[in-house]
């Protein structure tokens, strides 16, 4: 089922003081995180590289906060990337302080500000039910306005103004600036187009992405008590991934922080990689400058990757030049090497990709969700997804074409909206005559002219169909029984005296949505009708878990949720996503895919400087998700826009530190042919993989203990602080030094050994030949021989 983020209720809780907590806290710190979590007064940048408990920090010191009395739950507000990265934190916090913590704001910088727009965006003309309009929306409403104006949307598409508006809102440019700005045919356009795109969302009671952001710049401008009260009332600011605020975010951010002083931001320049979305990374460069009493943290302790992992991504930022200066370290192992894999197609690398998760899933006894594939373009996960499903590898895609995104969810949450608010013009568009219902496009065409001539909303001009002369009897009639529809659903809704989840079901049923996909018994309507019968599940479980839930609220939620909040959790499934939606996660086993000239970095990015860094931050981003493993790959060549493309390694492989990486063993690509054409089917050659790139020098030293209840316990120290390694009897004596026989490779020495029970593994020498191997106990068979 959907997972939507629960709303936090906004009952506001006490939290003692306890000096127990505040201890354990801190116990959880380095000495640089605890300095950052004890200074609580002033501005605070810490800045610092990935992996070396940023997050953490932060999540720490709004615990701290709070066990140490210095806030009270409804001081602070804390601003993340994702609502899943929110809900970690208020979790954690929870934890932290043993009590709940509700009254926190706690979000993204979208859904907390459409949360305060909706209690005070009335000062500003906007209704409590305003509609949230993503791109496609957007698009719509330009193209009508275009249209409107006559202008050719040939010529100038409605999806480069709609990004060029989008530009001009994140640099905070008016529609009145913008006309004195604009150079050249198409900004001309632009200048024309966007106060009367303006215009009508503010007629459709509807606010764009960026609005979310520019209009409570605006209530606050206009409205200085709004501001001091929210001033006042957040005593405590904090915001993580800070490299990645635009010039409206940081506005808000100063100004929320004006009167305490208390603004708390926790960056890495190194990971900026939204300026192609209006992200300024001079925020936190300046940082110091704009608050010149800032106290600056700089934590220098990876405790995510191995060594090697770090030493491959410190090579890589190397040759960016703009950075501010960073030194990483850890105590972590040296780990393997990074693995390089070549392939000669997108179909082998997903191949390769594959069969590496299932052999680290056998062999290592690694859960399915420690894995998580990265690529540059939606568009790769296709060839990845095949390959696993060919050998039922459970996995998750993140973002891509998300299950919001889809056609038949889109009909059906327009329905919502109008439910909601009828004046919101794009989704009344979307479905006046979905399914089909005698509204055409002449009518539709009239209605608008209608609406426009008498300054209404499109909503409005339904609502008087009676008066428009230009329409047919027929059209009348057809326009008059929607009306009726939606009023009568519109109303129920209103006085809440059905469910929200019923009243949905009644509605697409009355509607004739149902019927619609139910008319063709193709595999894809079937598809349709069984996600829109999951968004009533969702729908339901939403207004279940959920104080005060409406569906006016359910929509806010969906139309906010980011790429990473989709993901259902718990579930033990390889992640596929994109490199941009990896920012902040981690993962034992990483693969970045795709690795190639043109694709990564992305051939639009190579001409200018500026573009080529980001990229690479972009590829910084992504090998230092990983923890353990981390896999590069790159295929010959790849279906690219419907073309055979073929292609060189990416300048990124040249540049990175060769030697902890080892391309893979598999021989020459020409015998990798030989090996991959054949009709075996990949799990053939499944054993005989790769003896070279596990490292020879495993450490691990341990050494027997017997016990009372007859299992033979061993003990190994893994580097990592002597873990206890248990397993029982039925393997017989595996101890360190044991001479055992696989009966693949032969006769070996155990090195170490890891784990317990089903997970238990063993690093074995097999000679030089073949190397270390790392094997899971359960599976490997291994015999005894000395
Ligand atoms: N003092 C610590 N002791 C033990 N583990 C820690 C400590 N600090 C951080 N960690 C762990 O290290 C990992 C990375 O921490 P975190 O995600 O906070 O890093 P980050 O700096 O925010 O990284 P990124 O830049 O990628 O967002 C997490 O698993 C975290 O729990
Ligand atoms: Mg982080």
């Amino acid at each position: 089922m959907r997972r939507i983020p629960i709303r936090r209720s906004t009952t506001h809780t006490q939290v003692d003081p306890d000096p127990e907590a505040e201890q354990r806290i801190l116990d959880g710190l380095n000495d640089k995180q605890r300095e950052a979590v004890t200074t609580t007064e002033g501005p605070v940048m810490i800045i610092a590289g990935p992996g070396s408990g940023k997050t953490r920090a932060l999540t720490h010191r709004i615990a701290y906060l709070l066990a140490a009395g210095k806030a009270q739950p409804r001081d602070i507000l804390a601003l993340t990337f994702t609502n899943k990265a929110a809900n970690e934190m208020q979790e954690r916090v929870e934890a932290l302080v043993g009590d709940d913590a509700r009254g926190m704001w706690v979000g993204t910088f979208h859904s907390s500000f459409a949360r305060l727009l909706r209690m005070e965006g009335d000062k500003i003309g906007y209704s409590e039910d305003f509609s949230i309009y993503d791109t496609a929306d957007s698009k719509r409403l330009i193209r009508q306005q275009m249209k409107g104006r006559n202008l050719d949307t040939d010529v100038v598409k409605p999806r480069s103004v709609q990004r060029m508006i989008s530009s001009a809102k994140n640099e905070m440019i008016d529609p009145q600036e913008y006309a004195e700005l604009a150079r050249g045919d198409q900004q001309e356009i632009v200048a024309e187009v966007y106060p009367a795109y303006e215009r009508a969302l503010k007629q459709a009671n509807a606010l764009d992405f960026d609005d979310l952001l520019l209009k409570p710049i605006e209530l606050f401008e206009q409205h200085e008590d709004v501001l001091e009260k929210y001033q006042t009332r957040w005593q405590y600011v904090h915001i993580d991934e800070y490299q990645d605020t635009n010039q409206a975010q940081y506005v808000l951010a100063r100004k929320l922080s004006a009167r305490h002083k208390n603004l708390c931001v926790v960056g890495d320049d190194a990971q900026s990689i939204y300026a192609f979305r209006g992200a300024d990374i001079t925020n936190i460069l300046n940082f110091d400058n704009d608050y010149p009493d800032a106290t600056t943290i700089r934590l220098e302790r990876n405790y995510r990757s191995t060594e090697n992992i770090i030493r491959l991504a410190d090579s890589i930022i190397e040759e960016n030049d703009d950075q501010i200066e960073k030194s990483l370290w850890t105590d972590n192992a040296e780990g393997e090497y990074v693995a390089l894999m070549e392939a000669l197609s997108e179909k082998d690398e997903a191949q390769k990709i594959e069969r590496r998760v299932r052999d680290l899933h056998l062999r290592d006894g690694m859960e399915y969700g420690d894995f998580a594939v990265l690529y540059r373009t939606n568009a790769q996960s296709r060839a990845i997804e095949e390959a696993l499903r060919k050998e039922n590898v459970p996995y998750r895609v993140i973002g891509g074409t998300s299950f919001y995104e889809r056609k038949e969810i889109k009909d059906v949450l327009a329905y919502l909206k109008l439910l909601v608010n009828p004046n919101d013009t794009a989704s009344l568009q979307r479905v006046i005559n979905y399914p089909t219902r005698g509204i055409g496009d002449k009518t539709q065409a009239r209605l608008q002219r209608y609406a426009q001539q008498h300054s209404l909303s499109l909503w409005q001009a339904v609502e008087r169909v009676e008066e428009i002369e230009t329409l047919g009897t027929r059209a009348e009639r057809a326009v008059g029984k929607f009306r009726r529809l939606i009023a009568r659903y519109a109303s129920k809704a209103g006085t809440g005296s059905v469910p929200a989840d019923e009243l949905a079901r009644d509605l697409i049923q009355d509607a004739g949505l149902l019927s619609e996909l139910r008319k063709e018994h193709t595999r894809e309507n079937l598809q349709r009708w069984e996600n829109v019968q999951e968004l009533i599940s969702a729908l339901a479980e939403y207004v279940e878990s959920t104080e005060d839930a409406t569906i006016s609220t359910f929509l806010q939620e969906v139309a906010l949720m980011t790429d990473q909040d989709e993901a259902e959790e718990g579930d033990d499934k390889v992640t596929l996503m994109t490199l941009h939606a990896a920012k902040g996660t981690e993962f034992p086993v990483v693969f970045v895919a795709g690795l190639e000239e043109g694709l990564f970095p992305l051939e639009q990015a190579t001409q200018e400087k500026a573009e080529l860094e980001e990229e690479r931050r972009l590829f910084y981003v992504g090998v230092t998700r990983a923890e353990e493993r981390l896999y590069l790959s790159w295929a010959r060549s790849r279906y690219r826009y419907g073309e055979q493309t073929s292609n060189t390694r990416s300048r990124f492989l040249e540049e990175v530190d060769s030697d902890v990486v080892r391309t893979e063993a598999g021989g020459e690509l020409e015998q990798q042919t030989d090996r991959f054409s054949a009709e075996e089917g990949p799990s053939a050659d499944y054993d005989e993989m790769d003896p070279h790139y596990y490292r020879q020098d495993l450490s691990g030293d341990g050494g027997a203990t017997g016990s009372s209840d007859g299992l033979r316990r061993i003990e190994s120290t893994d580097g990592g602080g002597g873990r206890r390694v248990v397993y029982d009897e039925g393997h017989g004596e595996i101890v360190p030094g044991a001479q055992v026989e696989h009966q693949k490779f032969g006769r070996g020495k155990v090195q170490s050994l890891e784990g317990e029970g089903d997970k238990a593994t063993a690093v074995v020498f097999f000679g030089s030949d073949v190397g270390n191997k790392k094997l899971k106990l359960k599976y490997a068979n291994l015999r005894v021989i000395g």
